[in-house]
């Protein structure tokens, strides 16, 4: 299977799975994870409607006093994360995802004491490959972030194998997690 037909073949799955559900279920495994009960800020995504609910995580981490961070696409290749203090500040932007406005500054990740990032896919593999959407935005951004990551993956999207390029970032299992629980 190439990239190109595990896309095409993600893409129809995600149509016949209920992301509203998918989400809640990752929500409540995410919550007990001692991963997020020690982070001091959040690198999140606001979810397109082909992935998990992420609202309930992100309403979440600011009601437990974490800084949230959200990315805002600034380019056909790069994206600037910022700390967004307010979910009623966010605005559609590229591709219609609820993005911080430009009228607040980007931030350095590394600049984040205790950061956990989540981070989005199409699908992903046992083994820790991960299928973006083909902008290469978390493959340029995992190439520096030296913190935390957990690949949130919907069960029904976690496939045998899948195949890798050389820039792509491997996760753990222990650091995949679907609506189920951290894959082990
Ligand atoms: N919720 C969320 N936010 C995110 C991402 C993401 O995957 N999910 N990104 C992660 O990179 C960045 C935005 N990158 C994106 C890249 C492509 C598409 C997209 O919809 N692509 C179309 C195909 C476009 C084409 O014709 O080539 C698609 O997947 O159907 C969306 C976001 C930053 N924010
Ligand atoms: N660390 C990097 N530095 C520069 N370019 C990169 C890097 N990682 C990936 N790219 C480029 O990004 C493009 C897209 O890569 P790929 O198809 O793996 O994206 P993806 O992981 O599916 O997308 P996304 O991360 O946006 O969800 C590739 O053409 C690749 O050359």
């Amino acid at each position: 299977m190439t990239k190109r037909e595990a896309r095409a073949w993600a893409k129809a799955r995600r149509t016949e799975l209920d992301m509203a559900a998918v989400g809640r279920g990752m929500a409540q495994a995410l919550f007990s994870l001692p991963q997020w009960q020690r982070a001091g800020a959040v690198l999140a995504f606001a979810a397109m409607p082909d992935e998990p609910d992420t609202a309930e995580i992100l309403r979440r981490a600011l009601a437990d006093g974490k800084r949230l961070l959200l990315p805002r696409v600034r380019s056909k290749t790069e994206m600037d994360w910022v700390e967004i203090p307010a979910l009623r500040l966010l605005r559609p932007g590229a591709f219609g995802i609820q993005e911080p406005p430009a009228d607040l500054p980007a931030a350095d990740p590394a600049g984040y004491a205790a950061a956990l990032a989540l981070v989005p896919c199409l699908a992903a593999s046992r083994d820790g490959v991960r299928l973006g959407r083909g902008g290469g935005y978390y493959d340029r951004f995992l190439a520096y972030y030296k913190g935390m990551g957990l690949l949130l993956c919907p069960e029904a999207l976690l496939l045998d194998e899948l195949p890798c390029d050389d820039w792509d970032a491997r996760f753990a299992p222990e650091n995949i997690m679907t609506e189920k629980g951290i894959l082990r």
